[in-house]
């Protein structure tokens, strides 16, 4: 099922001037250059107003009514600015035209941003105003008052064609109908590197989503290619649109799967108009960082699962590794002596004294120094020692070396991603994950292939963990009571003996914003059904108080335990209200390829959301055994290159990676550099993405490499639009 009813299509040209259909396009992109032209002339002086506005002055811009339109032309201004540079080429300002049955109205253009003419009277309307929304939600069945509903295709300012739907075939009306319709055209276009926006053909369905209130979680769910990436970003857009103020100055973070992703749908907010929008993948969510590598799916899972928040809690308690386990101190005639008992209970102590959360890095180096000083005085017996004052002792110990340099080992500031290194150590891992973790989940995480390199060798998997241990720990501080340390020459001097080459590789000068700034107004998670339970958690903390848009689809899942996956779904939620959209049109696939991967997801047992696929070629996806791999897979892309206009996607299991880099090399090149037409990818790598030709390398390989290979293979046949090849 369309989301709009099909509308009526009559001879090309209904009315009493049937004329040749040529002519008859050739008139109407006339005339609508000429509307067209009106709205780049006006957008220009209102560029030069705003210009000049604002070189008088932002004060004035926030004061009463006038300043109010300079802020609005400012707005105009930029927007504009930002289309002109950046989508002049494929999506015009001006993409759509209305023509309602009271002929006293005029007909109504939209368009990317609102501009009015020297009047203030409307000349193009914002496609998020509420006097847009009938351009979507007009059909032929409930036209809402509309005759006939025209896209626009320009490309820059130039109006190459017009595609009309005839929504009320019974009301008398001389308009020309010209075109295939707008929807057919948009999806037949080739595609290239990046996600376009689909504002000109946004469906009724979408719509609703799109519009839907800013209030609580709006979850969109649908199968493959039903539009809802593209959907949510749309809604971001609208909600930047509708309550600016609190978007722009809370923020909007956009989360997807990989940074192959982001860069995919990166052009969509601005070609929108919109540029205050945080867009990070899973492995950049937390500042500072950003991991690209997954681990296997075994060490994934253990990584990723609820169980692991318990573990960092006990880690981030833990007495520093390597550090002393216990200081004696000689004091006049005493020999005073802090054993492990007394460590433990100072550090239990002043755990105790981090704040709400506990953190560990709130509690300064000087106040674990004032707990040690007491716990020594207490020790104090002697009647030479007893002469002194607490004061005393306290200055003499204070300002001894040892003393200092004890303090600085036992209790430093900590990093996350130090601390997470504590957990290579089998032994530490035993102790702190009895009764949490299980004998396997041990052997699994102190796997020589476990882990990265050193602190900065994140993988995405890891950035959840370290985000855990960043809320659990604090913000590492320098000490302001230390700052004049009279131990500051001594320590630079003796790092390398103070800390093992171990410590000193975990401790990572990161840069890191405040854990207070981490929290956005608005939250969107695509490909949602992928978020381990750990990254939920990680997601949650950046929109306790945010809306929320939640996309995804559970039959695509690489996530293998979706059950706790939920319920850290429904935690990072905390119980806002839900509203819940369902797609069911795929706008991607030939329905040719999409019956094959429906087919293969019904035979592997996938439980899939099924979508009706819009759009027929005749071309049946090819299964091909080969000989010799290398062979049949190069000379199959280069068949896609050669005949498809668009990209051609080369899908491998993860461990056939370098070896089909090896197959094409010198191609990318070939192709054109960074334009290049071809991309290899392994399954994960595909999520969200798609192609007009995907070429599939041995998918037996891609099945079979994790316990969602299924679900990946289901989502690598489900990415291209005109032709699938799988090479077995
Ligand atoms: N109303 C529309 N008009 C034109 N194109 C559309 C429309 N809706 C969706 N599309 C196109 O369909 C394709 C699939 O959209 P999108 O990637 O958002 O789907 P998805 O549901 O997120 O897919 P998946 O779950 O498979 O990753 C995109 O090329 C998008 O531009």
């Amino acid at each position: 099922m369309t989301d709009r009813t099909p509308p009526a299509r009559p001879d090309l040209a209904v009315g009493p001037a049937a004329a040749d259909p040529a002519q008859v396009e050739a008139r109407e992109i006339a005339h609508e250059q000429g509307v067209v032209d009106r709205v780049y002339a006006q957008l220009e002086v209102a560029a030069r107003n705003a210009q000049l506005l604002a070189a008088e002055g932002h004060s004035r811009a926030r004061l009463g009514h006038e300043g109010g339109l300079v802020e609005r032309d400012a707005m105009v201004f930029q927007a504009a600015k930002r289309i002109a540079t950046l989508d002049a080429a494929h999506e015009g300002l001006v993409f759509g035209r209305l023509d309602l049955k009271d002929p006293a109205v005029e007909p109504r253009y939209v368009g990317r941003i609102g501009v009015r003419d020297d009047d203030h009277e409307p000349l193009l309307i914002d496609w998020r105003a509420p006097a847009a929304a009938v351009f979507y939600q007009a059909t032929a069945s409930e036209p809402q008052g509309v005759v006939r509903r025209r896209v626009l295709r320009c490309t820059g300012k130039r109006v190459v064609g017009v595609e009309d739907d005839l929504l009320d075939a019974e009301a008398e009306t001389d308009l020309p109908i010209v075109g295939e319709g707008a929807l057919m055209a948009q999806l037949s276009r080739a595609r290239d590197r990046r996600m376009h926006s689909i504002v000109a053909t946004i469906q009724a369905a979408q719509d609703k989503a799109i519009r839907a209130p800013s209030r609580g979680v709006v979850e969109i769910s649908g199968g493959p290619g039903t539009g809802k990436t593209v959907v949510a970003l749309h809604r971001a857009a609208y909600l930047l649109y509708s309550d600016r103020r609190r978007y722009e100055r809370g923020g909007v973070l956009v989360v997807g799967p990989s940074g192959v992703f982001m860069r995919y749908i990166e052009r969509v907010l601005p070609s929108l108009g919109e540029t205050a929008v945080a867009l990070r993948s899973l492995g950049e969510v937390v500042d500072g960082i950003d991991a690209v590598r997954h681990d296997a799916a075994d060490v994934a899972a253990v990584k990723g699962a609820a169980r692991m928040a318990e573990l960092l809690r006990r880690a981030a308690r833990q007495p520093v590794p390597g550090s002393p386990r216990e200081f004696r101190y000689f004091y006049r005639d005493d020999v005073l002596r802090l054993t492990p008992g007394d460590l433990g209970r100072v550090r239990r102590s002043l755990l105790g004294q981090g704040g709400a959360a506990g953190r560990r890095n709130a509690v300064p180096q000087a106040r674990a120094g004032s707990l040690l000083v007491d716990a020594l005085w207490r020790q104090v017996k002697g009647e030479r020692a007893l002469e002194r004052s607490r004061e005393d002792f306290a200055e003499t110990v204070l300002g001894d070396d040892r003393f200092l340099l004890f303090l600085r080992e036992w209790w430093p500031p900590l990093y996350s991603a130090e601390v997470l290194g504590w957990l290579r150590d089998p032994s530490f891992l035993s102790t702190i994950g009895e009764g949490v973790i299980s004998v396997a989940d041990v052997a699994v995480l102190t796997r020589a292939d476990a882990w990265g390199r050193d602190a900065h060798d994140l993988s995405v998997e890891d950035v959840a963990l370290v985000d855990e241990l960043r809320h659990l720990l604090g913000e590492p501080q320098e000490d302001p009571e230390l700052l004049d340390d009279p131990l500051a020459h001594l320590v630079d001097a003796n790092l390398p003996e103070l800390t093992t080459v171990q410590d000193r590789e975990f401790t990572g000068p990161r840069a890191q914003r405040r854990i207070e700034d981490d929290t956005y107004a608005h939250v969107l998670v695509d490909e949602a059904q992928d978020l381990s339970p750990m990254q939920w958690r990680m997601v949650g903390r950046r929109g306790p108080t945010a809306t929320w848009t939640v996309v995804g689809d559970p039959a695509q899942s690489s996530w293998p335990f979706p059950g706790e996956a939920d319920a850290a779904r429904e935690e990072a939620m905390r119980n806002k209200q839900r509203y819940r959209f369902h797609l069911d049109t795929n706008y991607r696939n030939s329905a040719e390829i999409y019956r094959f991967a429906a087919a293969y997801a019904e035979r592997v047992g996938l439980d899939i959301d099924l979508p009706e696929a819009v759009r027929s070629t005749g071309v049946e996806p090819v299964e091909a055994k080969a000989t010799d791999l290398a062979a049949e897979v190069t000379a199959e892309a280069r068949r896609m290159l050669d005949h498809l206009p668009g990209t051609v996607g080369v899908v491998a299991a993860a461990g056939r990676r370098a070896e089909l880099e090896a197959w094409f090399e010198g191609w990318a090149e070939r192709e054109g550099g960074d334009q290049a037409r071809l991309a290899l990818l392994t399954g994960l790598d595909t999520k969200g993405l798609e192609f007009d030709g995907i070429v599939v390398v041995a998918p037996g390989e891609i099945e079979a490499e994790s316990p969602t290979g299924r679900a990946t293979l289901y989502v690598v046949l489900t990415r291209a639009t005109q032709e699938l090849t799988l090479v077995h």
